[in-house]
């Protein structure tokens, strides 16, 4: 079954530098992330969100602790950065479809698949459209949907929406939630913005300055699907105000 779940029991990290003493980055994280739960990772510059997100993703390997998958053995992962690089001489459908044709498999299944996602997004109409063509939103998106365009249970976000202005921004995050609610993906996100935070997921980790721990994992039980009520709500500012009461 293409799902995941993971635990992560006692993790740490410790990059050792040439010319100055061991950056400590992580220390003593435990976490359990269902499938199909969309996470949040806050905190402090430099506490470490990025290499948490980096180990469990495979990308970066703990000094010390273990990370155990569930569902699917070596689970696939769909990764969307803050500078998404698309390739400029391709169009939106196919920078879209990319890992498809790299991976040999443009079934028919999976091209309806990415049509599909295509429309989600709000991209049906620039398929034929060069990236220099597109706003630094609409690259964005084109850069979710091919995370998504393989089917990988897992995606992992850092900081994507964190080159936008507000306005985009706030219109991605309603976006990529009806995506996230089709396709009932496992999510962890990392940013900046506590707001983000609270308005996409179901649980936020909140980190410690360096070295990384978690202070508190803050369950957001605000009611889906999320929309601009969300946000004028007194429970959304409620969460994040206690968000930053703790990061601060
Ligand atoms: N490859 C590396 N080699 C050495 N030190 C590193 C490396 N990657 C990260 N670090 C250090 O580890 C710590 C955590 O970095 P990381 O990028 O995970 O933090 P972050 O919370 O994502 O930061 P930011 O919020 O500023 O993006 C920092 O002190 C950073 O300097």
């Amino acid at each position: 079954m293409n799902e995941v779940s993971f635990s992560a029991k006692n993790i740490g990290k410790i990059y050792h530098n040439l010319l100055k003493d061991d950056t400590v980055a992580l220390q003593n994280i435990n976490l359990d992330i269902k499938n199909g739960e969309f996470i949040s990772i806050i905190g402090p510059s430099g506490c470490g969100k990025s290499t948490l997100l980096r180990i469990i993703g495979g990308l970066d390997s703990p000094t010390s602790g273990t990370l155990t998958y569930s569902g699917e053995e070596n689970p696939e992962l769909g990764f969307v950065f803050q500078d998404s690089v698309l390739l400029p001489w391709k169009n939106v459908e196919e920078n879209a479809g990319f890992p498809l044709k790299i991976k040999k498999i443009e079934t028919k299944k999976n091209m309806d698949n990415l049509d599909n996602l295509l429309e989600l997004a709000g991209l049906a109409d620039f398929k034929k459209s060069l990236p220099r063509e597109l706003s630094g939103g609409m690259k964005q998106r084109v850069s979710i949907v091919r995370a998504l365009s393989y089917d990988a249970p897992l995606l992992l976000m850092d900081e994507p929406f964190g080159a936008l202005d507000a306005i985009t921004r706030d219109h991605l995050n309603i976006e990529l939630l009806k995506i996230w609610d089709k396709t009932k993906k496992t999510v962890l996100f990392v940013t900046h913005s506590i707001e983000e935070a609270t308005f996409l997921s179901d649980k936020v980790i909140v980190m410690t300055s360096r070295p990384g721990q978690i202070k508190e994992i803050v369950d957001i039980d605000l009611p889906r699907p999320r929309n601009e009520e969300t946000r004028n709500s007194t429970d959304f500012s409620k969460y994040n105000q206690y968000l930053r009461e703790m990061i601060e």
